[in-house]
């Protein structure tokens, strides 16, 4: 198994909403087969051509790596629980989350992006673009993944704005969408414990989800259900089936485990990725696409909350350790 690489050209961000609505017939059934395709066998796609630069993904990661590297109690000020309303929004510090339970805690650094709407001003210090850097690329993210969802709509033969209607409050408080910037900081082997990960295995919850990578280290566990090593491709956005859409399409779109590996010996560089996680809307009912009752209605904030209470703030199947 390997991921499928798709051209996005037809619904790049380059193109504009009027002509997103009217592409060709066979561009849109095209690229349809090639998403149902990926996302029903493997759960991931890489995209090219989506609009989203690499320049532009290097500046946020360049901006976000200015914050991590900020002394500790600066990150402490504006730690995830520190902001009413928006609970999700702030600073992971290293350890703190364990997305396979059964590992110990994640080697990794977090920030959550959560509502574009949050009157606190959590860049601190020298830091102010941070704030504007994350805002900016979580409307990029939000602007992608809706167009993405119009295409899934098609490629299963639904109404295109199934998903969508489900999305229209993406950035604000009534909508648990996270643009997450991972850090995650050059590992010191003598001080690894076992079984410990740089994140261990897990699958996301919400619709899809887009990844940006500085570097490798990210696997995805195949059909076969061996973890395989994903590269990194340059210029080009990394999507995968969340957990809330597996059952939206009742399993044909299949979300997978997936982590990141310690790095490999000698290899004493950070590294980065940038998650924006798509969610719907919190009162959105979610309920079986194909009319079946495979799975029962749940609105998309009780799912969250469930899987929340489940793993304490973290996602995760509990994957055995291999
Ligand atoms: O850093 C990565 O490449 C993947 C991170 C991830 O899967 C997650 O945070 O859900
Ligand atoms: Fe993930």
């Amino acid at each position: 198994m390997s991921i499928p690489v798709v051209d996005l050209s037809a619904y790049s961000l380059t193109r504009g909403p009027e002509q997103v609505r009217n592409p060709s017939p066979e561009q849109v059934r095209d690229l349809s087969l090639e998403l149902h395709a990926a996302f029903t066998r493997v759960g991931f796609v890489f995209l090219q051509n989506t609009g989203i630069t690499q320049h532009e993904v290097d500046h946020v990661l360049e901006v976000a790596k200015r914050f991590f590297l900020q002394p500790e109690e600066l990150k402490r000020a504006v730690s995830r629980g520190s902001f009413s309303g928006s609970p999700n929004h702030g600073w992971v510090s290293l350890e703190t989350e364990r997305l396979n339970p059964r590992r110990p805690g994640d080697l990794k650094e977090a920030f959550n992006t959560t509502s574009l709407h949050l009157d606190t001003d959590w860049s601190s210090g020298a830091l102010a673009d941070f704030r504007d850097t994350q805002r900016w690329f979580f409307l990029r993210c939000k602007e992608l993944s809706l167009r993405l969802l119009r295409l899934m709509a098609l490629s299963l033969d639904l109404d295109p704005e199934r998903f969508l209607s489900a999305h229209r409050l993406v950035g604000t408080d009534k909508n648990s969408t996270t643009l997450r910037c991972l850090y995650y900081p050059p590992v010191d082997p003598e001080m690894v414990q076992q079984n410990q990960l740089r994140c261990g295995e897990h699958s996301d919850y919400g619709s899809i989800t887009l990844l940006f990578q500085s570097s490798e280290g990210l696997q995805v566990r195949s059909r076969s259900g061996e973890f395989l090593s994903v590269p990194v491709v340059p210029g080009a956005v990394l999507v995968n089936i969340a957990d809330l859409m597996q059952r939206w399409t009742s399993d044909r779109f299949v979300s997978v485990l997936h982590r990141v590996l310690l790095p490999p010996a000698g290899d004493l560089a950070a590294r980065q990725s940038l998650a924006f996680f798509l969610q719907p809307d919190d009162e959105a009912v979610i309920d079986c696409c194909d009319g079946s009752n495979k799975y029962a209605p749940v609105t998309s904030g009780a799912y969250l909350l469930q899987r929340f209470s489940q793993s304490n703030l973290t996602c995760t199947h509990l994957a055995a350790v291999p």
